[in-house]
């Protein structure tokens, strides 16, 4: 097999005109300068700057990791949503602890989440779910996500029939469908540099207040 090696090396790294990261002058929360960072890689063009990925553990203790949208942020913390039965909802009924990662391309930044894991009660799962726009009702009225799919032309007439169900019953909801709300108990921040003198500064939760440092690169 041919090296991939070379081609890696050769791809440029953070060779581009980049924004800097003054970290004393960083808000007491770490919701509000994420707020500022999303807003900025919205600006900046980033294509979905608000995909983010999102680690679990299985039972076995292997970690796993899949790309989420992000859905909403508050004092509370960062939420998303998805199947309760799927491979990452079985993990978090077992673990609900997971790290999002959320990385901002074009200006070099990375922010990094760790917390618990809270599913939201059944009238926010409704709320949350018959929001949605008509293709991502139907695609959940599924249900399977993470099984194993033995042939496509069942997907294609499982979607056929959740279109139909939603036809005659749109208020139909998705049994299985959660939002979760990742509590943080830190979270980084991670300006990159060209020079590689790149910028860490982490929140830490201590009681009802946050804590800073600054990390070595
Ligand atoms: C940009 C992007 C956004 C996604 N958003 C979601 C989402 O909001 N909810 C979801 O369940 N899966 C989403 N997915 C699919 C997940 O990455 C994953 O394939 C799926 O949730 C199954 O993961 P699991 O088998 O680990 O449970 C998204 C994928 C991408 C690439």
């Amino acid at each position: 097999m041919v090296s991939l090696r070379p081609l890696l090396r050769a791809l440029p790294v953070f060779d581009r005109p980049l924004p800097t990261f003054d970290p004393s002058t960083a808000p007491a929360e770490p919701t509000a300068l994420f707020r500022d960072w999303l807003t900025a890689a919205i600006d900046a063009g980033e294509p979905e700057p608000h995909a983010m990925s999102i680690a679990t553990v299985d039972a076995s203790g292997l970690p796993d990791s899949r790309v989420l949208i992000l859905k909403d942020l508050t004092a509370d913390g960062f939420f998303f949503a998805s199947e309760s039965g799927s491979a990452k909802g079985r993990q978090l009924a077992a673990n609900p602890q997971a790290a999002l990662g959320f990385h901002w391309k074009l200006p070099a930044r990375q922010v990094r989440v760790r917390g618990r894991v809270h599913p939201a009660d059944a009238a926010t799962n409704r709320a949350d779910f018959v929001a949605r726009p008509l293709g991502s009702r139907a695609a959940s009225l599924l249900g399977r996500q993470s099984e194993v799919l033995a042939d496509p032309a069942e997907l294609d007439e499982a979607l056929r029939t959740a279109h139909r169900v939603l036809d005659v019953a749109p208020d139909t909801v998705a049994p299985q469908h959660t939002v979760y709300l990742v509590r943080p108990v830190t979270v980084e921040f991670w300006q990159g540099d060209a020079a590689r003198r790149h910028v860490r500064l982490r929140y830490r939760r201590d009681g009802d207040r946050w804590r800073t440092d600054l990390l070595w690169p």
